[in-house]
């Protein structure tokens, strides 16, 4: 397309729900991709299908690397041969509940796997970054931990000020690709509400708990702000762009959300219309931790990035049945 042809991106976590669907968007704006993923949270069959999306002449500018970041070596195997333009780092482990459950782990990984990226890409003079972050870090002090990254991100920049480093905070991320090919596929029980309800819609759990509904909110149900997948994906395009042209970036945050709030009610509710399907509800007592309304301000990003939502809930809840109507079991064959 154009100079992007040139540049080589190294994505961590790149196997993952919200990296799979970047690199099918990093591919096709004709970026060369590099994933590194341990597999911990994903399976390969999931860089099969972005390598099918996207057909055989882009797949040649797509690589995957078992590694753990955890292994410094796994890193250094990978600059020693390839020099990285930025990278894209969504390689940690997500669930809010083992941060504060077994944080030892979530340390482990999240923390050690971070600053083993960041002392590579120093040590090789790759110093562009884009980094997964979340809205959590606006919500409950106990969500801390991705704070404390954001600060690593800050601390670095003030040390080596020629790092340009651009953290995402991503809203509610659904949907999926709109062929249906890839989607989210969590291990176990999802936590998340979108992914339960797809199980519930294709029969993998009986119905839905709806954690709260005496919030003050118009039908007492919690709001949050879902944004489409594709459109978060977008915005890591926005963020590189921003990163190759802007030499004053230095270390800048940016909400990726749409702005709306949608409540838990609403978000069944379209999902019944996208799917045709009942989804069977309980109301249950609000979750621990969970705030009442949260939704982004976009305007810097808008501005800045200039990046901007384009899909509502309508598309997002059409894309994510077509990806659990297509897979009702995820990447498995059948369990
Ligand atoms: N999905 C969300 O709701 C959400 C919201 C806010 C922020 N985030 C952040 O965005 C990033 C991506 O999220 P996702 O939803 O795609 O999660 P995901 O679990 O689907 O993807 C993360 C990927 O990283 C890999 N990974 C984990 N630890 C690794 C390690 N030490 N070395 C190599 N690979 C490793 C996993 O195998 C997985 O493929 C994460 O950092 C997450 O915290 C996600
Ligand atoms: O089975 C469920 C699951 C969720 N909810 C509710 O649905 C809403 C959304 O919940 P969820 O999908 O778990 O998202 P959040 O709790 O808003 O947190 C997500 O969104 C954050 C970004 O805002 C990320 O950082 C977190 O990792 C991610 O879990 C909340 O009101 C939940 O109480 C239910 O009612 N039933």
């Amino acid at each position: 397309m154009d100079s992007s042809m040139e540049q080589n991106i190294l994505v961590t976590g790149g196997a993952g729900f919200i990296g799979t669907h970047t690199v099918v968007q990093l591919l096709k704006e004709g970026f060369k991709v590099s994933i590194i993923d341990n597999l911990d949270n994903s399976v390969l069959e999931a860089v099969d299908r972005v390598r099918e999306l996207v057909g055989p002449n882009l797949s040649k500018k797509l690589e995957f690397n078992l590694g753990d970041l955890r292994n410094k070596e796994d890193i250094e195997k990978l600059f020693s041969k390839q020099r990285f333009d930025a990278v894209i780092h969504f390689a940690a482990l997500k669930g809010v509940g083992e941060s504060v459950g077994i944080p030892r782990r979530y340390y482990d990984n999240n923390l050690v796997g971070t600053i083993n990226l960041y002392e590579t890409m120093s040590k090789y003079n790759c110093k562009m970054m884009v980094f997964s972050s979340s809205a959590t870090v606006y919500g409950e002090p106990k969500k801390i931990p991705c704070l404390f990254l954001e600060e690593i991100a800050r601390d670095i920049h003030r040390a080596e000020p020629e790092w340009r480093i651009v953290l995402l905070r991503y809203f509610n991320p659904v949907g999926a690709h709109e062929s249906g090919r890839i989607g989210e596929d969590p291990k176990g029980i999802p936590n998340n509400l979108m992914p339960y309800i797809q199980q519930v819609a294709v029969g993998r759990q009986p119905e839905l708990n709806v954690y709260g509904h005496d919030y003050p909110t118009k039908d007492g149900s919690a709001v949050r702000d879902y944004i489409h997948v594709m459109d978060l994906a977008d915005g890591h395009i926005a963020a590189l762009r921003k990163l190759f042209t802007d030499p004053k970036i230095g270390c800048t945050a940016y909400n990726l959300g749409t702005g709306r709030g949608t409540s838990v009610l609403e978000m069944v509710a379209a999902f019944e219309k996208a799917s045709g399907k009942k989804i069977p509800m309980k109301l249950c007592p609000r979750r621990p931790g969970d705030s009442t309304v949260v939704y982004a301000s976009t305007e810097k990003a808008e501005k800045e990035l200039g990046w901007k939502a384009k899909y509502g809930v309508d598309e997002m809840c059409r894309d994510q049945w077509n990806w659990t109507n297509n897979n009702p079991w995820g990447y498995q064959k059948k369990l």
